[in-house]
């Protein structure tokens, strides 16, 4: 399995729960490309301020080399906007997205109720504003965050094995 694998979507949608047990079940690596971010978009973020493409483009580069190592993996990464993802598909052409896709009140609320992240819930409204569902022509699948991370899981292997 050397698909590269981003899961997408707003801040609190799931990205990091989902993708780690994606890349568990299909034994591939995990990376959290909030981890690639430097210090400057972290102290923005924390600040109040949503990142811009200016601040994107060169941690995006970053996302995409990674993608581009041999043997796959998983990344959890927002990928918002469809240039984004454009950019990571040139890195790597046959990057697979799964969108993970809610309502800003229930994501909202999982945003709210955990603890030790660094992303302020003031950020949500801009995140939603930015973001640019994945398209038809898109390789990759969106679903519903409403689902069971198992559920969510399952679909999604099913649909990357026989995409
Ligand atoms: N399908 C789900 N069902 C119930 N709770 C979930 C589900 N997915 C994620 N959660 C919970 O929602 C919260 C946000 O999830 P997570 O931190 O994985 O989101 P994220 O998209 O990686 O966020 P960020 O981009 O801000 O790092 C966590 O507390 C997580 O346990
Ligand atoms: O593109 C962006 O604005 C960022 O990647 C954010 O989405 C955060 O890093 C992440 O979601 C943390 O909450």
């Amino acid at each position: 399995m050397t698909t590269p694998v981003v899961v997408m979507g707003v801040s609190g949608s799931g990205k990091s729960t989902v993708g780690r047990a994606l890349a568990q079940r299909l034994a591939v690596d995990f990376i959290d490309a909030d981890d690639l971010h430097p210090p400057a978009n972290v102290a923005k973020m924390k600040a109040g301020h949503p990142l811009d493409d200016t601040d994107r483009w060169p941690w995006l580069d970053d996302v995409g080399r990674r993608l581009a190592e041999p043997g796959g993996g998983v990344v959890a990464c927002s990928a918002l906007k469809r240039a984004y993802r454009d950019r990571l598909r040139a890195a790597a052409p046959t990057t697979w997205f799964l969108h993970l896709s809610g309502s800003r009140e229930l994501i909202g609320r999982r945003q709210a109720d955990r603890t030790g992240h660094f992303m302020p819930t003031g950020l949500l409204a801009s995140q939603f504003d930015d973001l640019e569902p994945l398209a038809a022509d898109e390789p990759g699948l969106t679903l519903d965050v409403a689902l069971d991370v198992g559920e969510i899981v399952s679909a999604a292997l099913e649909a990357l094995l026989t995409d």
